[in-house]
């Protein structure tokens, strides 16, 4: 299998001296073409940071990060990026939205090659009948399809997503979740995705690998979701392998929480779910060692 992207001993932190944050230390990962990735993790723990150092947004303070194994220098419209924050510009319409990113693709097109093609990418995400409105009279999940459509209008090799649901309705980031697994097999590109709900990252994607939390934040064991495409949300609740695999998953981000807790929290009650004893960190060494 081809590897699209390769983190090698990758270290990041922000700022120097006494004011340096140790984000991320020593990561090795690799992406392979074709695979949908899924990277869950707790809040504050570096997903974000992960993420920009595949688009380019950032370089490593240490080690390197390889697209097709050249060093990536910067962002490029190979790798494309789904913001959580929609990232539109206000004054423009979702046509214009879509056209800043196509006409900057596509530039050698004619205009109506790259008319026709926004048209395309403006309705896959149903929303032609909005196709003059600006993101200020936009729901939040219609603002969020103008932003997928942005970017998969580019046609990337790779498909980056930054908790690109999280602020919506769950009726809307299921029919997105849709949306984008339906793209992604139809063009059979590669996908990684950052979410902080585990259902999501097994519903997605192949492959699950947890963040553990920062500081100086590593990557868990990961989990391999063996589950047939399409995927049918109410049979895979049922799925023996969707509850072992799910219940494996939480139950290492538990025990990740609990053995990260300082010692005065010992005395805490901890959550009926709780699968081993407080503060232990046997449960979170026999993945390590796996
Ligand atoms: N530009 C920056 N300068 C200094 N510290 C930063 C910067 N960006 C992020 N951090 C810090 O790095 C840590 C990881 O941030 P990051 O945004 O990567 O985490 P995250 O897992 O994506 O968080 P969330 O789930 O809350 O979005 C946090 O402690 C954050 O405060």
């Amino acid at each position: 299998m081809t590897p699209i992207i390769q983190f090698r001993n990758v270290s990041h932190w922000y700022g120097e001296g006494a004011s340096r944050t140790e984000v991320l230390s020593n990561i090795n990962l690799t992406v392979t073409e074709g695979e949908f990735l899924a990277i869950v993790g707790f809040t504050g723990s570096g997903k974000t940071t992960l993420v920009n150092l595949m688009t380019g947004l950032l370089q490593p303070s240490e080690g390197e990060v390889l697209y097709r194994g050249k060093p990536i220098t910067g962002p490029a419209p190979e790798r494309g990026i789904i913001f959580q924050n929609y990232s539109l510009l206000p004054w423009y319409t979702v046509y214009q939205n879509v056209a800043l990113s196509v006409n900057e693709v596509y530039s050698a097109w004619t205009s109506d090659q790259r008319d026709a093609h926004i048209r395309k990418f403006v309705e896959m995400v149903g929303l032609s009948h909005a196709i003059d409105k600006h993101p200020g009279e936009l729901s939040g999940g219609m603002r969020q399809r103008v932003s997928i459509a942005r970017v998969l209008a580019t046609d990337p090799d790779l498909l980056l997503m930054d908790e690109p649901l999280g602020a919506l309705d769950a009726l809307t980031r299921g029919n997105l979740q849709d949306e984008i697994l339906r793209i992604w097999s139809a063009n059979q590109r590669t996908a990684v995705l950052i979410t902080n709900d585990v259902d999501e990252g097994i519903y997605m994607a192949d492959r699950i690998i947890p963040l553990d939390p920062g500081p100086a934040a590593g990557l868990g064991p990961e989990f391999s979701i063996a589950l047939d495409r399409p995927r049918d949300k109410t049979a895979m609740n049922h799925d023996p392998h969707f509850k072992r695999v799910r219940t494996d998953i939480l139950n290492y981000l538990v025990a990740l929480g609990e053995s990260d807790r300082p010692q005065r929290d010992e005395s805490l009650a901890l959550p009926a779910i709780q699968p081993i004893k407080p503060g232990s960190r046997s449960f979170v060494s026999k993945w390590r060692r796996a």
